[in-house]
């Protein structure tokens, strides 16, 4: 499937007491048909009220906490499995999850939770009083290309930095340096947003084990709340990214809503070959 462009594959594990491990992942992510930014491997629930454990794998293996866009992908399978459903709970690293419809076909809000700014539950690895804008440059300390992120942890840590031209960075080089800087001891996923107006953001993501993603849901939920942080955009925010856009709401109550589409690209049946190949 894919999620605003973001590659999903939906790996449907609730018959079955099998954990994926990351050399499993691994070699699910380089076969053709099955090939992802995220693996979201359902489990059967383990939590009264949820209809579903996930985990999430990023293409080199690693778990992920949170994963917006293959949340959606998750919500649109079950409802063809299990039949349509306008609410959904689901559990993830992150915590538990609703999946509501918001009525346009193809297309599901995931509430994805508070996000959180202290710089330990991001988490860096040396305080911070204001995350909003932490002393981080890529390039010449007088002419950085890059500098002053905003940092935020929405079940995974993000940083979010501020450009006047998304097309103009290469991302594909800095994105890889900065995932791994040593201030961010858990990695990081680091996204590059324009600001167009007060309800509109456009933004690349280098995402953390998997590199240039088309889109990034929890990355569009870190850039609208740390643009909100700033006074820079308004709480609901349309973000537009190179496979697609999402609708981004930091209601009220502190709970971020993502809304977006989901596309279903083909079914594969998985042979117990890409488990024994990995055994082997
Ligand atoms: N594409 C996802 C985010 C996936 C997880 C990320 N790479 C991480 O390791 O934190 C999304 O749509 O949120």
């Amino acid at each position: 499937m894919n999620g605003a462009g973001n590659k999903i594959t939906v790996l449907d594990l609730t018959d079955s007491d099998h954990i994926v491990s990351e050399d499993e992942a691994r070699a699910i992510a380089v076969e053709p048909q099955t090939t992802f930014d995220q693996l979201m491997v359902l489990h059967a629930p383990r939590t009264e009220g949820t209809v579903a454990l996930i985990r999430i794998y990023n293409t080199d293996g690693s778990l992920a906490e949170a994963c917006g866009n293959g949340t959606r992908c998750v919500a649109w399978h079950l409802d063809e499995t299990q039949g349509s459903q306008d609410t959904r709970l689901v559990e993830t690293a992150r915590g538990l999850l609703t999946i509501t419809k918001p009525g346009n076909p193809l297309t599901y809000t995931v509430d994805m939770g508070t996000p959180r700014f202290a710089w330990d539950e991001i988490p860096l690895s040396e305080p911070f009083q204001d995350t909003r804008f932490i002393e981080l440059h890529v390039g010449p300390a007088g002419d950085p290309i890059l500098s002053s992120p905003a940092v935020v942890n929405m079940g995974n840590p993000h940083a979010v930095f501020w450009v006047d031209d998304t097309a103009s960075i290469g991302l594909d080089k800095i994105g890889p340096m900065l995932e791994h800087h040593p201030l961010f001891p858990q990695r990081a996923n680091i996204s590059i947003v324009q600001v167009v107006d007060r309800q509109t953001l456009v933004m690349r993501t280098w995402e953390r084990g998997a590199g240039l993603t088309l889109a990034c849901g929890s990355a569009a939920c870190a850039a609208a709340v740390s643009a909100a942080r700033l006074r820079r955009a308004e709480r609901h925010v349309t973000v537009h990214q190179p496979g697609g856009t999402l609708q981004i709401e930091w209601a009220d109550n502190d709970h971020v809503l993502m809304t977006g589409p989901v596309e279903h690209e083909r079914d594969v049946m998985l042979t117990d070959a890409i488990f024994t190949s990995v055994a082997a």
